[in-house]
C-alpha cells in the first residue's frame, strides 16, 4: 500500500442532535481512487467537506501528508492542494465559462489576463471543451457544466505549484446525467487521475453503480455515522455483507432503516 495522503482519525460531527459522523477513521492513500457510498443522508458529503477543510469536525484529527491540520482550510495551507467538485456544478451564472474557470486566478493572482486565458484554455482542452470559454453556464448541458467545474477544480497558479490539487474530491459527479454522459464523466475522472502530476488521488461520493465500478479502486460504506464495510471493487461484488447486499439490490427489506 502507498503512503497515506489524507488521514481522518476519530472524526465526529453532529448537526444539533443529529450525529452524522461518529468516530470515523478513514485514509486516502497516495494514488488511490476511493469510493464513498452509503444511503442518503448518511454523511458522505459531510465527510468530503471535512476532508476539504470546509467543515470543522467536533472531534478527531485530520492529517494531510502527515501534517496535522489545525482549523479549517482558510486558517492555513495544507502541504498539498485539495480540490472539490461539488454536487451541483456551482458555477456563477453571470460569468462566462472562462471567467468561472479562471475565477481564483483573476481574483487573487497577479498573473496577466492573457496568461490566465491560456491556462484556462489548457484546462478546457483537458476536459474536452475547447472553444467554449465565451459561453455562459445557462448555454451548456448539465454534463458540460460538470466538466467546466472539473476544469475549475484543477486550474492552479503555475507560480505556486504547491497549490495544484494533489487530491480531488468529487461529490456525486454523475448525478442526474444519462448513462452516456455519465460514462464521459467517469472516463474523464480516470483520465485526470492519470494526467502526469495532476490529481493522482481522489475520493468520490456516488450513488450510481456504474460510477462506483468504473471510478473506484477501493470502496468504503458509510452508515449510521460509521464506516461499516470497506474493500476493493471485486470484494464489493462478492461480499455477503447484509448492508452491502441490501444497498446494491435496492431492497427495502434488510438492516438499512428505510426512513
Ligand atoms: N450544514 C448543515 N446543517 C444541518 N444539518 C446538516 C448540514 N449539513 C448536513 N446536514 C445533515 O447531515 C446529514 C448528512 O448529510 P450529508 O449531506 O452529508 O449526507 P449524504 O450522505 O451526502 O446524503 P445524500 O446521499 O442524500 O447526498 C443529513 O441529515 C443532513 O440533513
Amino acid at each position: 500500500m502507498n503512503e497515506p495522503l489524507i488521514e481522518l482519525k476519530g472524526v465526529s460531527k453532529s448537526f444539533g442532535d443529529n450525529k452524522v459522523l461518529d468516530n470515523v477513521d478513514l485514509t486516502i492513500y497516495q494514488g488511490e481512487a476511493l469510493g464513498i457510498i452509503g444511503p442518503s443522508g448518511t454523511g458522505k458529503s459531510t465527510i468530503l467537506r471535512v476532508i476539504a477543510g470546509l467543515t470543522a469536525p467536533d472531534a478527531g484529527e485530520i492529517y494531510v501528508q502527515g501534517v496535522r491540520r489545525e482549523g479549517l482550510i482558510e486558517d492555513g495551507a495544507d502541504p498539498v492542494g485539495i480540490g472539490m467538485v461539488f454536487q451541483q456544478a456551482a458555477l456563477f451564472d453571470s460569468l462566462t465559462v472562462e471567467q468561472n474557470v479562471g475565477f481564483l486566478l483573476y481574483q487573487y493572482s497577479k498573473i496577466p489576463r492573457s496568461r490566465i486565458r491560456e491556462l484556462v484554455n489548457e484546462k478546457l482542452d483537458m476536459v474536452g471543451l475547447s472553444g467554449i470559454g465565451s459561453r455562459y453556464p445557462s448555454e451548456l448541458s448539465g454534463g458540460m457544466r460538470k466538466r467546466v467545474s472539473f476544469a475549475r477544480a484543477v486550474v492552479s497558479n503555475p507560480d505556486k505549484p504547491q497549490d495544484a490539487p494533489a487530491v480531488l474530491l468529487y461529490d456525486e459527479p454523475t448525478a442526474g446525467l444519462d448513462p452516456i454522459a455519465s460514462t464521459v464523466i467517469e472516463d474523464l475522472i480516470r483520465q485526470l487521475q492519470c494526467t502526469q502530476g495532476v490529481c493522482a488521488s481522489y475520493a468520490i461520493v456516488t450513488h450510481q453503480e456504474s460510477t462506483i465500478r468504473r471510478t473506484a479502486d477501493r470502496v468504503i460504506f458509510l452508515y449510521q455515522g460509521k464506516v461499516q464495510w470497506q474493500g476493493s471493487i471485486d470484494e464489493l461484488e462478492k461480499t455477503e455483507h447484509p448492508l452491502i447486499k441490501q444497498f446494491l439490490s435496492g431492497s427495502v427489506h434488510g438492516p438499512i432503516h428505510v426512513g
